[in-house]
């Protein structure tokens, strides 16, 4: 299972998070969240990374231009489009992006918008489901219903976002067979500083279930 720490600015968290097991790092590049990252900064995280593991920028309702001059200059290899994006500015993105992965973030109210997302199976790689927060666009910390997820099964491999924390990812995987899990303020002590402890105990959850 792939298993993505978002919110990462510090380059020696970075190391420490791709050590512990991590198979992918998440940049935040939405100016307006307090996890912000520059290009600067993303690069001097990338440089202290193995090439093994996944550098995924998290970008929301940008310009495809900003996105792919970012992602061309920090040697990403993946995108997450985390706002209203459509359909279309996906496949706008991958015309752009050819060998990124492009990853379609969408924020889940009710099963309507989880058949919504058939409509991205063409033009993305992967899907990440997140919880709704009518301000907010990510990073909210709060979970969406895993109900209606158990027989969630769409024709992309798919990441669980959205609260996930060392104290809830068991019964979040009892419930639920995603491809990937997405953690970010479940692991973090404020906003881009990671708590090392919790993405230990992440990791030591994640031991136990698979024994
Ligand atoms: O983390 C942010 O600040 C953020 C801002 C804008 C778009 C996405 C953002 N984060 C993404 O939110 C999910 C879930 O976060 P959490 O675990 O509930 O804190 C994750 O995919 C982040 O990449």
């Amino acid at each position: 299972m792939r298993i993505k720490i978002c919110g990462i600015r510090d380059p020696l968290q970075g190391q420490a998070i791709a050590d512990n097991g991590a198979t992918a790092l998440g940049f935040i590049c939405v100016e307006s969240s307090p996890r912000y990252v520059t290009l600067e900064q993303i690069q001097l995280v990338v440089a202290k990374l193995p090439s093994h593991i996944d550098k995924i920028g998290v970008f929301a309702n940008a310009n495809p231009t900003e996105i792919a001059f970012i992602a061309n200059n920090s040697a990403l290899t993946g995108v997450q489009l985390h706002g209203n994006e459509s359909p279309e500015f996906c496949k706008q993105v991958r015309e752009i992006l050819p060998g990124i992965e492009i990853i379609k973030a969408l924020r889940i109210r009710n099963v309507e918008d989880l058949d919504n997302t058939a409509t991205f199976t063409d033009y993305v790689d992967t899907l990440l489901l997140d919880a709704y927060h009518p301000q907010q666009l990510g990073g909210t910390g709060q979970t969406l219903d895993w109900n209606i997820l158990e027989e969630f099964k769409p024709g992309r491999p798919w990441f669980l976002a959205g609260g996930l924390t060392p104290d809830n990812i068991a019964s979040a995987l009892n419930k639920v067979k995603p491809n990937g899990i997405d953690l970010s303020s479940g692991v973090e002590k404020a906003p881009a500083d990671k708590d090392l402890d919790k993405v230990a105990k992440l990791f030591e959850q994640l031991t136990v279930r698979s024994c």
